[in-house]
């Protein structure tokens, strides 16, 4: 059984496959307190992987993102394998500091100041711009760098970065934009 928080279809609203439709699986539970936080994820319900799956199942696209909380923690490769089973493809939005199921298809790392990483492959690095120093994090190795203004609040800022700094791209949070979950 894992602790699932929501299980709710929308668009991805963040990185590379923004815009796509896609079926979040919130896990409960992470192992870092970000100050900013935009996510309340410690209450959830029990659920076998059959009902996760079940419910997944539910709606007709393909992706699904499994996210939390840290879903690094909870996620497995019976999770992963069952997902693929149903046809899924199975992207994971992680801060990094834990070893993840290799069969997954899409790993989305969002490093936080002071943790070790510990994830082996990532696809794409997306980084809570607070003005902090990211330039290390330009030596993950992933097809994209993106810097994500904090909750919408101080995109100018995130702009004019990128601006100075190329390798970077701006991911904006468009389901708060757009206002959609
Ligand atoms: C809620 S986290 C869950 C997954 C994982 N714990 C992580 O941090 O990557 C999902 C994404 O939202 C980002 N995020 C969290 N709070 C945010 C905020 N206030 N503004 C912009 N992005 C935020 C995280 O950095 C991460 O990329
Ligand atoms: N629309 C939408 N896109 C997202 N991409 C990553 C999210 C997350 O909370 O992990 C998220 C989310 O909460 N909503
Ligand atoms: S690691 Fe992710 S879920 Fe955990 S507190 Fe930080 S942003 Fe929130
Ligand atoms: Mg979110």
């Amino acid at each position: 059984m894992r602790k699932i928080n929501e299980i709710f279809y929308s668009l991805q609203g963040e990185g590379a496959h923004a815009g796509t439709p896609a079926v979040f699986v919130r896990f409960s539970g992470c192992n870092l307190k970000c100050a900013f936080c935009d996510t309340s994820h410690e209450s959830g319900t029990e659920m076998s992987d059959e009902e996760i799956v079940e419910e997944v199942c539910k709606y007709p696209c393909r992706m699904v993102i499994l996210t939390g909380g840290e879903p690094g923690l909870w996620i497995d490769d019976a999770l992963v394998d069952m997902l693929h089973k149903a046809g899924k493809y199975v992207s994971v939005e992680t801060n990094g500091t834990q070893i993840l199921p290799e069969a997954v298809d899409w790993v989305t790392c969002s490093p936080k100041e002071g943790t070790i990483l510990r994830v082996k492959h990532v696809d794409e690095v997306k980084v809570v711009y607070l003005g902090q120093d990211v330039s290390p994090y330009l030596l993950i190795e992933a097809k994209e760098h993106f810097l994500q203004p904090c909750s919408c609040q101080n995109t100018e800022e995130v702009i004019e970065y990128i601006k100075k700094h190329p390798q970077w791209r701006l991911s904006l949070q468009i389901h708060k934009l757009i206002n959609i979950p």
